[in-house]
């Protein structure tokens, strides 16, 4: 028993990521491996939770019969930029799914925890969207349907929803193209209420790093580019995967 337990926790640690090689574990941390270990080296019990715990995240980024026609036009537009180096990124429902071993991660660490624009199992009921970047642009453009349960002003998008989906989409392309990050500053100027149901852009641009600082800035216009809703600028700061999962 105490063998298998043992080589459940090497297992696990050997899917950490990098930075958190099990000699810079914190003590709390070793006891939550080990606690887990225990728990579920039972050898039948042992090989189920291997599996589950190697299973593929969901991807959240692809179509489901919510979209409507312009999302999925926008969709396959984007798809098919894919020869002029657009990349859509994968969408989990946390963030620590990017980490390597991150999947492993997120099943020990605070399980029952969802990203925030990912916590609603119904589709199209409140953030759907899906994101594409462009490496050697420096560029990510999210493609965004607010459901009916983000509402704010009487058939329009809450201010909340619209800085949360300009936090994400800024943040992902900061992460996509600096590694893992915090936002540190997020201004915004809302110029034209988003009519909720309806599709808009959110693009993103990165304007300059300095040090640990990556700076991003981001325009939500109507689908077809003729309406600006909001104007926004963001700064990210670098940090550890430690720092992101807080110790
Ligand atoms: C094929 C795979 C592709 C992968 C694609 C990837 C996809 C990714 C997927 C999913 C991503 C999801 C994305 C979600 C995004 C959401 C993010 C959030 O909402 S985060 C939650 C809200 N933010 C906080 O709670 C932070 C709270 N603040 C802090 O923890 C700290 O203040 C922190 C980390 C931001 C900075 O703290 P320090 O101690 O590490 O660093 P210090 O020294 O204070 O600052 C570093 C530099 O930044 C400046 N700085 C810091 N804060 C600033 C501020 N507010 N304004 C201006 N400058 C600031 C400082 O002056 C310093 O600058 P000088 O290096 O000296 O030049």
């Amino acid at each position: 028993m105490w063998r298998n337990t043992m080589r459940f926790a090497a297992v696990l640690c050997r899917h950490l990521p990098p930075q958190m090689n099990p000699q810079n574990l914190t003590a709390s941390l070793k006891k939550m491996i080990l606690e887990s270990a225990v728990k579920f080296s039972r050898p039948a019990r042992t090989i189920a939770w291997s599996r589950a715990l190697c299973s593929a995240p969901k991807d959240y980024g692809v179509p489901n019969p919510s979209w409507s026609a312009e999302m999925m036009s926008l969709y396959e537009r984007y798809s098919a930029k894919g020869a002029e180096s657009w990349e859509r990124l994968p969408s989990y429902k946390r963030y620590l799914t990017y980490s390597a071993g991150g999947q492993c991660l997120s099943r020990l660490h605070k399980p029952t925890a969802r990203l925030f624009t990912r916590n609603l199992e119904e589709e199209g009921a409140g953030f759907e969207y899906t994101v594409f970047a462009n490496k050697a642009e420096r560029r990510a453009v999210c493609l965004f349907q607010a459901g009916p349960l983000l509402e704010g002003p009487p058939g329009h998008v809450h201010g909340g929803a619209i800085a949360t989906i300009i936090d994400s989409a800024t943040g992902i392309c900061a992460t996509y193209l600096t590694g893992f990050v915090m936002t540190a500053n997020l201004n915004i100027n809302y110029r034209n209420p988003i009519p909720l149901g309806s599709v808009v852009l959110v693009e993103c641009e990165l304007d300059r790093t300095e040090g640990r600082k990556t700076f991003v800035s981001c325009r939500i216009t109507s689908a077809d580019g003729s309406k600006l809703h909001a104007e926004a600028t963001a700064l990210f700061v670098s940090v550890s995967v430690g720092t992101l999962i807080g110790f």
